[in-house]
C-alpha cells in the first residue's frame, strides 16, 4: 500500500495556481519524486505544486513543508501554496497568525479575510551565485542575456532574483504579446541558470501595477506564481520602475506585493478550496 495512504488532502487554488496540500504530519514518510509524478498526473490531484506538511523542525513553527513541481522536482519557494498551507492551519485550529518553515526559513502568516492571507516571503537574494548564475555578475538589475536574432533579440537584459528558488524578469510592454510557452523552456534551461530558473514577463502600468505572465521551473505555464510576483516587484522597485508595494496581475488573480523597510516581501491573495479528503489506498499503489 502507498506511504500516502488515507493521509488528509486537499486540492485547492492560490489566485488560480494549482495547489495540492498533503498532510504527512502523522507520517515519517518523505514523498519520492516518482509518487508526487504520480500524483500530479491523476486529475484528481493534479497539481502545479504539493505542498507536504511534515512535522516541525523547530519550536514554535507549525510544520515543515516540502515543496513538489509537476516534475517532481523540489522548489524553494511557493508562495501561493504557503496560503493555501495557511488556510489548512488556520481552519484546523483557528488561530490567525503563526509560523511555517521551508528550506528557504521560517515564513509568518497571518489570516486577513475569509480566505485571504499574508505571507512574509523573507528577504530577496541579489548575489549572482544566490540566484544562482553560471557566471559573475555584478549588477543583477539586467544581465546579459537574450533570445532570438542578435541584432533584433526577441528578450533581452533580465532582472534576477532569488526569492529562496530563481527567478528571471524580462521587461516587456505587454507580456502576452510572446510566445511564452516556447520561449519558456528555452530561458528556464539555459546554461546561465545551474538550477534553471522561473521565467517571468513582466509589464510595468504604473508605479503599482504590474502586469505579469510566468513559466514556471519544472511545471509550465501556471495561472499565478507568487514568489515570481514578488521577484518582479522587487526588482522593479530595484530599477526604479515602481514604487516598493504594487498590484501584480496574474491571468488567475491579483496579488498585492510589499517589500517592506526591512527588507522582507510580504505578499497577500486569495485562496480556494476545490475538494478535500484522505488518499484513496489504491490510488498510487503502483505509482512508485
Ligand atoms: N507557484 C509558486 C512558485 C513555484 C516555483 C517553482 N516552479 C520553482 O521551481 O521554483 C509560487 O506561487 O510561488
Amino acid at each position: 500500500m502507498s506511504p500516502l495512504a488515507n493521509h488528509p488532502f486537499w486540492k485547492m487554488n492560490g489566485a488560480g495556481n494549482e495547489i495540492v496540500v498533503v498532510d504527512l504530519r502523522a507520517s515519517a514518510h518523505v514523498v519520492t519524486a516518482a509518487e508526487a509524478r504520480a500524483i500530479a498526473a491523476d486529475e484528481r490531484s493534479r497539481f502545479d505544486q504539493m505542498m507536504v506538511l511534515h512535522k516541525p523542525r523547530t519550536p514554535g513553527t507549525r510544520c515543515f513543508i516540502r515543496i513538489y513541481n509537476t516534475d517532481g522536482s523540489f522548489a524553494g519557494a511557493c508562495g501561493n501554496g504557503t496560503r493555501c498551507v495557511a488556510w489548512v492551519l488556520s481552519e484546523e485550529d483557528g488561530t490567525e497568525s503563526f509560523l511555517v518553515e521551508t528550506v528557504a526559513g521560517i515564513l509568518a502568516c497571518r489570516r486577513v479575510g475569509p480566505a485571504a492571507f499574508s505571507v512574509d516571503m523573507g528577504e530577496p537574494k541579489f548575489g549572482w551565485q544566490d540566484i544562482p548564475l553560471a557566471e559573475e555578475f555584478r549588477d543583477t538589475r539586467a544581465i546579459e542575456l537574450q533570445i532570438g536574432p542578435i541584432d533584433a533579440p526577441i528578450l533581452h537584459s533580465p532582472s534576477v532574483v532569488s526569492m529562496g528558488n530563481p527567478h528571471a524578469i524580462f521587461w516587456v510592454d505587454d507580456p502576452y504579446a510572446y510566445d511564452l510557452p516556447k520561449i519558456g523552456p528555452m530561458l528556464e534551461n539555459h546554461p546561465i541558470f545551474p538550477e534553471r530558473a522561473n521565467i517571468s514577463l513582466a509589464g510595468v502600468k504604473s508605479r503599482d501595477h504590474i502586469v505579469l505572465w510566468v513559466w514556471e521551473r519544472g511545471v509550465g505555464i501556471t495561472r499565478a506564481c507568487g514568489s515570481a510576483a514578488c521577484a518582479a516587484l522587487v526588482a522593479a522597485a530595484r530599477t526604479k520602475r515602481t514604487g516598493r508595494a504594487a498590484t501584480v496581475s496574474l491571468p488567475g488573480g491579483d496579488l498585492h506585493i510589499e517589500w517592506r523597510d526591512d527588507n522582507h516581501v510580504v505578499m497577500t491573495g486569495p485562496t480556494e478550496v476545490e475538494h478535500e479528503g484522505r488518499f484513496d489506498p489504491a490510488l498510487f499503489a503502483t505509482a512508485a
